[in-house]
């Protein structure tokens, strides 16, 4: 059960990701519960966790990091679904690395038996955060349904480990802590450069920039 403790406000070193980060998982976007949206409000893109056998030792937990969704494909006749999606945020997610938050187990608050990767995607760290505690209503943000869009994920930290908690509202406080500690950790030049290319050309990052968007 989570304790009163206050939060530490980023995760990870600032320097950027230490072993064993970034990781690399992917896979298609499955159906999860149903509850993320329904229950708490906060959806998050299931993913096979089938990815999990290459690192035995990942723990379970919630972890922040990157993603990319691959583009929408085109319809019968050559016309791109794209028009009309629904999408409000402004950006096209399917062009974008856009930052993450996501957990890896078993959500004890559930009690679930078999373990998944759930992915909460957020807005571009250039916007206001919808989480952000001086908002007078936090909401999550909210993309049109991507439900079989292959997804890849880097993940470039560990925040928390699972818990268990005394109400829904609790883990729903916990988790918008969560946004907002992986968009401070990632605003830092170290993790910011897996978002935006900072014109470094540092290799590794360069590749794993590459492999985000390579579908
Ligand atoms: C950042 C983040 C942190 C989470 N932390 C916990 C947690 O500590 N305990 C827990 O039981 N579930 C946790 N969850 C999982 C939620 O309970 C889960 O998203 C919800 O059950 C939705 O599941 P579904 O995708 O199967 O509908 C977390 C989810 C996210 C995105
Ligand atoms: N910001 C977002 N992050 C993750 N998924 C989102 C987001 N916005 C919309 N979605 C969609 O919502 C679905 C997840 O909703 P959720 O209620 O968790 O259902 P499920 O239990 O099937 O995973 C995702 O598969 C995706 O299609
Ligand atoms: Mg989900």
């Amino acid at each position: 059960m989570r304790t009163d403790k206050p939060r530490d406000p980023v995760a990870g070193p600032d320097a950027g990701p230490e072993a064993p980060f970034p990781i690399r998982l992917s896979g298609p976007v499955i159906k999860g519960f149903g509850r993320g949206s329904k229950d708490l409000g906060i959806p998050t893109a299931n993913i096979p966790a089938d990815d999990l056998d290459n690192h035995p030792d990942l723990k379970t937990g919630v972890y922040f990091g990157v993603v990319a969704l691959a583009p929408i494909q085109s319809g019968e006749n050559g016309e791109n679904s794209e028009s009309g999606n629904g999408n409000t945020s402004g950006t096209n997610a399917h062009d974008t690395i856009l930052p993450a938050v996501l957990s890896i187990g078993y959500n004890p608050f559930y009690k679930n038996t078999v373990r998944s990767v759930e992915i909460h995607v957020m807005p571009p760290t250039t916007q206001p955060s919808p989480t952000a505690a001086t908002q007078s209503q936090p909401t999550f943000h909210r993309l049109p349904d991507f439900y079989g869009t292959k997804l890849n994920l880097l993940i470039l930290g560990y925040i928390r480990p699972e818990f268990d908690y005394v109400s829904m509202e609790a883990l729903i406080e916990d988790i918008r802590v969560d946004c907002e500690v992986a968009r401070l950790s990632l605003l830092r030049a170290g993790y910011l450069r897996y978002l935006v290319d900072d014109g470094e050309g540092l290799e590794g990052v360069d590749a794993d920039r590459e492999w985000l968007v390579r579908f």
